[in-house]
């Protein structure tokens, strides 16, 4: 299990982490996901000790990481894929971890074999392609046979074979009860591998939810409405919680914020006839740039804009 409670981080008058509190549990894999910039990698570092925050607190497994005495056997982190000496093979690369860290020499041939490297072992690293290169980062996070699993973007990089491999060797050290927790700024990657998800903006915490609550959430409460009583509707329905928006054909509303059967009901009970009730899938893409959208970094101007100020 990971624990951080109310960390801030802050780099000069730039606050990478703000306040920020959220736990990892064991036997899930838990994403952790936001924009460019949302303060991820900032706190994956102070996990493992890496940075220390200006308050607050991090434990792992119960203790703050510098306090572990076998801490590689606590956590095993992939922070930073290419932090690898590229004249070095990947079994030496693998080996000296391990000998500096009393780690037997047949854990490597296990790991190189975990991650489909054994074939390549004796190949420079420097030769090595993105997928290979995260392979080997994620072989040496593995190598103490970490509670913890730790990995910054592991998809980075990965083709649709290497997505499906991750997803199985996540799953299978969560099934193991092992705790698990992979950042990434796409929730099309995450989605893909995680069930639990940490969702940050500008260093806050902004969503500690699952997979299929965000789907769920983020579909059906968007619902197109037909009925010859729309304004009577509109007001019947309109509320802090709840937006109405007209369509272009009179007679069509877009109603967010309610599902379909609650508005069936509420138009039945009042007598206003309703001509159609239509669900409108919202995209876990969509529903996550909504979640995000005043926490990203540098906002792009819409398309529309640079049209606008070139004619
Ligand atoms: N060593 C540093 N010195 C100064 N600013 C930093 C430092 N590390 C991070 N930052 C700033 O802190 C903020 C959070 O950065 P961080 O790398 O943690 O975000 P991230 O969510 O991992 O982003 P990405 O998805 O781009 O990797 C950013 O604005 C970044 O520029």
């Amino acid at each position: 299990m990971i624990t951080v409670a109310n960390i801030t981080k802050s780099y000069g008058k730039k606050v990478a982490v703000d306040n920020l509190s959220f736990t990892v549990e064991p036997g899930v894999v838990t994403g952790f996901l936001g924009p460019n910039g949302a303060g991820k990698s900032t706190t994956m570092r102070m996990i493992v000790g890496l940075d220390r925050p200006d308050s607050g607190t991090v434990t792992v497994m119960g203790r703050p990481y510098a306090d572990h005495v076998a801490p590689l056997h606590q956590v095993g982190a992939l922070l930073e894929a290419r932090a690898i000496h590229p004249g070095r093979s990947a079994y030496n690369h693998l080996l000296t971890l391990a000998a500096t860290t009393g780690i037997p020499r047949r854990r490597v041939d296990e790991v190189l074999s975990l991650v489909g490297l054994s074939s390549v072992a004796g190949k420079r690293a420097g030769a090595f392609s993105l997928g290979m290169g995260q392979r080997l980062g994620i072989a040496a996070a593995l190598l103490g046979d970490p509670e913890v699993v730790m990995l910054d973007e592991p998809v980075n990089g990965l083709d649709p074979e290497g997505i499906q491999w991750i997803r199985g060797l996540l799953k299978s050290l969560a099934d193991e009860g092992r705790t698990v927790f992979i950042s990434s700024h796409l929730i099309s990657e995450i989605a893909l591998v995680a069930e639990h998800l940490i969702v940050v903006g500008k260093g806050k915490l902004i969503a500690d939810t699952t997979v299929a609550e965000m789907q769920r959430a983020a579909s059906g409460l968007v619902v197109k409405v037909r009925s010859p009583k729309a304004a009577e509707l509109t007001d019947l329905l309109l509320d802090d919680d709840v937006a109405v928006e007209s369509g272009p054909a009179g007679g069509e509303l877009t109603i967010t914020g309610l599902e379909a059967a609650a508005i069936g009901d509420r138009a039945l009970a009042a007598g206003l006839p309703i001509h159609a009730l239509i669900p409108i899938e919202v995209s876990l893409e969509q529903a996550f740039m909504q979640m995000t959208h005043d926490a990203v970094e540098y906002q792009q101007a819409p398309a529309t804009d640079h049209l606008e100020a070139s004619r």
